[in-house]
């Protein structure tokens, strides 16, 4: 999508030199726009873990890349099975509740394994990196497709008057590739010219949706407003949200939903108010190894400088960080919550929209 009106990836191997990986500092938006280059796998790990990227694609297709910057500082000491396996299972470990970290370095992992000499391998793993890259791409375009009738279907309803969307955290570009996955509809929707308006939670502790979502729907112009994280439940009382859709972090065969701390609030009060539901995602985010979110799916806990801490800038535009609370107060930061099936009105992925139920994704995705 757009950032100041040329067009971005998130990630990108370097114009000028291959055997570096670039990807945009999501740390430092919306404050300021920089990109980091990234040249071996601790690079990409280190990305990963302190959130320079983030979001389950982008997390998923930067594991990639670290697989492809390690091979190119592999010496041939070693054999090549040994060094991609141990460098698989520490990329791994950068955040443990998005399972696109995992599932696209086994796809590399497995693309790469028949072969022993580096030159072929350091090639093909720049090109199976790309084609992961790509795939994402589409996917989320195709879960834009799809999604974008749920809103053109509210829209006819509506005759023509806004339709009003609200999302959390950031599942839009940034979190991806292109398109987002929660936003893919939003932007499809837009850009045919149905009347659109996104209610746009903060996301504490870290603000990606005041801080990612507010920004990249500004760069692309679509209407939308800024909530604090607790007024989503008195707009869906007064009939000031038609829809709410939000990405995914991991979801259970059977339909359960990771997703940023939050989510599980805001379904709640949707299921409340009888509003739709919706979750976007790309096959990539099913674990379909888990049948019971709560229990089984690793909550990332994070540090204590999130929730005690806020960064802003000045009106003379410096970047500062404040505390917000008594010096001495323990904080908890859970970074995300499981959404149990019940609460999801539908799953909206790249091969269609079906319900948050084993039976239904399994007709879909045949596992
Ligand atoms: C398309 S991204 C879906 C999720 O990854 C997103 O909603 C989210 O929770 C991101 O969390 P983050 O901690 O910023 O990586």
């Amino acid at each position: 999508m757009r950032v100041n009106d040329q067009h971005y990836h998130t990630i990108w191997v370097n114009e000028n030199d291959a055997t570096i990986v670039d990807v945009i500092d999501q740390r430092r938006l919306p404050f300021s726009f920089e990109t980091v280059h990234l040249k071996n796998e601790s690079d990409a790990f280190e990305a990963i873990r302190n959130m320079t990227v983030r979001g389950a694609p982008l997390i998923g297709v930067t594991g990639a890349f670290g697989i492809y910057l390690a091979l190119l500082h592999f010496d041939e000491k070693n054999s090549l099975q040994e060094y991609l396996n141990e460098k698989a299972s520490f990329l791994k470990t950068a955040r443990p509740t998005a399972v696109n970290l995992a599932i696209l370095i086994d796809e590399m992992v497995d693309a790469l394994s028949d072969y022993a000499d580096k030159e072929t391998v350091v090639k093909l793993a720049l090109e199976k990196a790309t084609e992961l890259k790509n795939r994402e791409i589409s996917w989320s375009e195709q879960i834009g497709e799809y999604g974008c009738e749920l809103i053109e279907a509210i829209s006819k309803k509506k005759n023509g008057a806004p339709v009003n969307i609200l999302t959390h955290c950031n599942a839009g570009w940034l979190a991806c590739i292109d398109w987002g996955t929660a936003t893919a509809p939003i932007y499809k929707a837009f850009l045919k010219g149905i009347p659109v308006h996104v209610w746009v939670d903060e996301t504490r502790p870290r603000n990606q949706g005041a801080r990612l979502t507010a920004w990249e729907l500004e760069q692309e112009g679509v209407p939308h407003t800024v909530i604090p994280d607790n007024t989503g439940g008195h707009l869906m009382q007064h009939g000031m949200v038609d829809i709410c859709i939000v990405g995914s972090d991991r979801t259970t065969a059977t339909g359960d939903v990771a997703n940023k701390i939050g989510t599980y609030l805001k379904a709640l009060a949707a299921k409340d108010n009888q509003i739709p539901f919706y979750v976007a995602l790309p096959s990539s985010t099913f674990d379909f190894n888990l049948n019971d979110g709560v229990q089984e799916i690793p909550i990332e806990q994070r540090g204590a400088s999130e929730v005690n801490e806020m960064e802003g800038i000045s009106p003379e535009g410096e970047v500062h960080t404040v505390r917000i609370m008594p010096e001495g107060s323990p904080v908890a930061n859970y970074g995300f919550d499981v959404t149990p099936a019940r609460l999801v009105t539908g799953l909206i992925t790249e091969r269609g929209i079906c319900e948050a139920n084993r039976e239904s994704i399994s007709s879909l995705f045949q596992k």
